[in-house]
């Protein structure tokens, strides 16, 4: 079969396929058809795959206008399918395929772009450059969080260039805090949908529902039901944010690409009453469903995944309250390849520093008293971690590790003679002793030399606890974890001022540096976002079926050597964000080589050398030349 006629099938069967899967409107004018087919036999025969093609989908190829009604068929009109490639204006207004200004004059005159573009021709580097110059100009984060949006629907990979670029200065913008305030006002800022919106009006449709989405080989996927947003609470409909936000870390700062990745909202309503009565609200109008309705939804939604993407489509839970969250990852950890990221990257991701900080603290880490104050998700996640480490360590039973291990809740110190009952999740924590109400009192009755703030709400850490943390440690180490900046439990100033420069700090959301006696100090950010990119990535590179607890172990040794001697120098527990495409190398290396020792990997052979395999299947976000 001549490569023409091949193509043509391909394109036939696509459209087949497109139509039934996607339901895509695209249309365009015959000659338009011609000139992508012109392009795309090109890319054939330059050496990509038909799937890699349709995948990427070549030159373009995505969801356009109907303009070519003069040429439909009756059948067309009447189901409006078409299949084409975009060329022209539709190509400027695919943001996979667009790069505006950066278009070349050959493919200027190639994908009938003449004339929609002024003359001018500018390098990707001139773009990112005027770029970065307009977002600094606005004041307000939100505005900048806006910008970022829109250039990620108008032209993705400049979009990740930027982020890549300017990860330090971007992160805080495209994620926590300001990505929380996006949340908040979500309705507001609303312009295109980035991720799937699954409620309950799309209950016994979800598997249909999914193949509304414009690509079929999906990877990864981040799914909130929005009840517990960073340390905001419930946000229903508007904790979309998150899931978009942790993917395009996915594709920054892990190297995963943006095709494979999908956001989901799971939509059950709210039990925010301001949102209820927001008129801009965009969610559903109701209290939220719990229950068995709830839990059908959830299932139906996870034998829909299964269903359509396979086995091997990695799931990520984010910001569910922690009545669903523990029962989800049990729920689904034997039958789906599930990852909770409050739970299991946020556990990972300080048992990593506090790895590190024994460089600096001294001692190791079973020498370590540790007290949370907040006993959800990320308390009991990391404290669960931190045993498991020490029990595996010292060779004790993972039981032992666990009393040198405290957690404070609403109620305060969590204690095996407190009245009420406990939840199962915090029932191994609840130690011997007297109840103790306030976090001072345990501080001076625990006597850590780790406090660890998880709770959700800010300022907790008040000078009186800080001062008794640094009454107790000559070094001690404050981790205030709480998201957005608004909840932390004390910002980085405090914790350097209250210990006279004296802790070591790091926190959930950034800080900026803090002088202190003549003295710079750069708090650390314990965040998730350094691990479950480079997690993420060593799972999908490897074809791993399940998350174990050994992974995590795993990627919290590989994150905490990544931290050099300079970075120690500065006090620091963590290595800087501006390294992290390296260091998600180093955790997918790590991960995956854990993964296939334990056999749970099944791509094979098993790549000699996993940090460079892992470095090969990275995405980058330089533009690709269309001919
Ligand atoms: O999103 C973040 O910054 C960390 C996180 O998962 C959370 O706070 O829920
Ligand atoms: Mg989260």
């Amino acid at each position: 079969m001549n490569l023409k006629t091949k193509m043509e099938r391909t394109s036939k069967s696509f459209c087949h396929w497109q139509r039934k899967a996607f339901g895509c409107l695209i249309g365009r004018r015959e000659r338009k058809i011609s000139g992508v087919m012109e392009s795309t036999l090109k890319e054939m025969r330059n050496g990509e795959s038909v799937l890699d093609m349709t995948d990427e989908r070549g030159v373009g190829g995505g969801v356009g206008d109907i303009y070519g009604e003069d040429r439909a068929t009756e059948d067309q009109l009447l189901t409006p399918w078409s299949f084409t490639i975009a060329s022209g204006h539709s190509l400027l207004r695919d943001p996979r395929y667009n790069k505006g200004l950066a278009f070349t004059e050959a493919e200027r005159d190639a994908h009938y772009l003449r004339g929609l573009l002024p003359p001018v021709i500018l390098s990707q580097e001139h773009q990112e450059k005027r770029l970065m110059h307009t977002l600094r100009q606005y004041q307000v984060p939100l505005h900048r969080y806006m910008a970022m949006m829109d250039l990620q629907e108008r032209n993705e990979r400049l979009f990740y260039k930027l982020l890549i670029d300017h990860v330090e200065e971007l992160l805080p913008v495209v994620y926590t805090p300001v990505v929380g305030e996006a949340c908040q006002k979500y309705g507001s800022i609303f312009r295109r949908p980035q991720g799937l919106y699954i409620s309950l009006k799309e209950k016994g449709k979800i598997f249909e529902v999914l193949k509304n989405w414009p690509e079929r080989s999906i990877q990864v996927i981040v799914v909130t039901d929005g009840e517990r947003i960073l340390g905001l609470g419930d946000l229903g409909c508007q904790g979309m944010g998150i899931p978009v936000g942790k993917l395009s870390l996915y594709t920054a700062l892990g190297g995963v690409r943006p095709s494979v990745c999908l956001p989901v909202t799971i939509d059950v309503g709210t039990n925010n009453k301001h949102l209820l009565e927001d008129e801009f609200y965009i969610g559903l109008r109701q209290r939220r469903a719990t229950g068995q309705e709830y839990a059908e939804l959830l299932d139906e939604f996870m034998s829909a995944v299964k269903q359509n993407y396979g086995e091997k489509v990695l799931v990520q839970f984010e910001d569910f309250a922690n009545h669903n969250a523990f029962e989800l990852l049990k729920k689904y950890g034997t039958t789906h390849l599930v990852f909770n990221d409050d739970i299991q990257g946020t556990a990972s991701v300080v048992l990593a520093g506090l790895v590190a900080a024994l460089r600096l603290v001294g001692g190791a880490l079973a020498d370590h008293t540790f007290l949370f104050l907040g006993a959800g998700e990320a308390g009991t996640g990391i404290a669960e971690l931190i045993a498991l480490e020490v029990s595996k360590k010292t060779k004790a039973p993972v039981e032992e590790a666990r009393k040198k291990i405290w957690l404070v809740d609403s109620k305060g110190l969590i204690v095996s003679s407190r009245k009420e009952s406990i939840q199962h999740f915090k029932q191994p924590w609840a130690h011997e002793h007297e109840p103790i109400k306030e976090l001072v009192d345990a501080v001076k009755a625990i006597k850590p030399s780790v406090l660890i703030g998880t709770s959700g709400v800010g300022k907790t850490f008040t000078k009186e606890v800080v001062e008794a943390m640094a009454a107790l440690n000559e070094k001690p180490l404050i981790l205030a974890l709480s998201n957005p900046t608004s909840q932390s439990e004390c910002t980085a100033e405090e914790a350097y001022t209250w210990t006279e420069g004296r802790a070591i700090f790091a926190s959930g959301s950034p800080f900026d540096p803090v002088k202190y006696d003549g003295k710079v100090f750069i708090p650390g950010q314990a965040n998730n976002a350094y691990i479950f990119p480079g997690f993420g990535l060593g799972i999908i590179m490897s074809g791993t079926i399940r998350v174990h607890d050994d992974l995590l172990l795993a990627a919290s040794e590989a994150l905490a050597g990544q931290v050099t001697e300079e970075n120690y120098e500065k006090g620091l527990i963590y290595p800087p964000f501006s390294n992290i495409r390296k260091i998600s190398a180093h955790i997918a290396a790590n991960v995956a080589a854990k993964a296939y020792e334990l056999g749970l990997a099944t791509r094979l052979p098993r790549p000699q050398d996993l940090v460079k395999y892992a470095e090969s299947c990275m995405y980058t976000p330089v533009y690709r030349q269309y001919r």
